[in-house]
């Protein structure tokens, strides 16, 4: 894939949600996710999570890569939620 300025990584996302959840912008779905707590952030991995083994058997490369964006998202979410930082989790990489 070639290299482009707009595209957002796993590091930048995490960035721009944590300064969400400090700054609290109105209309943030981020910020709604947070709000709503462990249990419906958990649902909601285990949704995309479940997107994407279907996406996976039986969509295109496409639409399995965006559910896999939502998957990622999410993930993200419930790390905020919880306080974890891309340290804690890479060290286990
Ligand atoms: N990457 C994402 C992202 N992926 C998924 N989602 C959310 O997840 C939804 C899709 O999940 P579902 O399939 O469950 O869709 P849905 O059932 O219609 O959603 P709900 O009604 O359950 O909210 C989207 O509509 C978004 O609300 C995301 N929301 C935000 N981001 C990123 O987070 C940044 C901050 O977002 P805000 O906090 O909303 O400003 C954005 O700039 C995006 O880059």
């Amino acid at each position: 894939m070639r290299a482009s300025v707009n595209v957002k990584t796993f590091d930048g996302l995490f960035e721009e949600l944590s300064t969400k959840a400090r700054d609290r912008p109105e209309g943030s779905g981020t910020v709604a996710a947070l709000d709503a707590g462990v249990h419906a952030q958990g649902k909601k991995v285990l949704e995309e999570a479940g997107e994407v083994w279907l996406a996976a058997e039986h969509e295109t490369d496409d639409k399995l890569a965006e559910e896999i964006s939502q998957l990622l998202y999410r993930t993200q979410v419930i790390m905020l939620g919880r306080g974890l930082t891309l340290e804690d989790v890479y060290k286990y990489l």
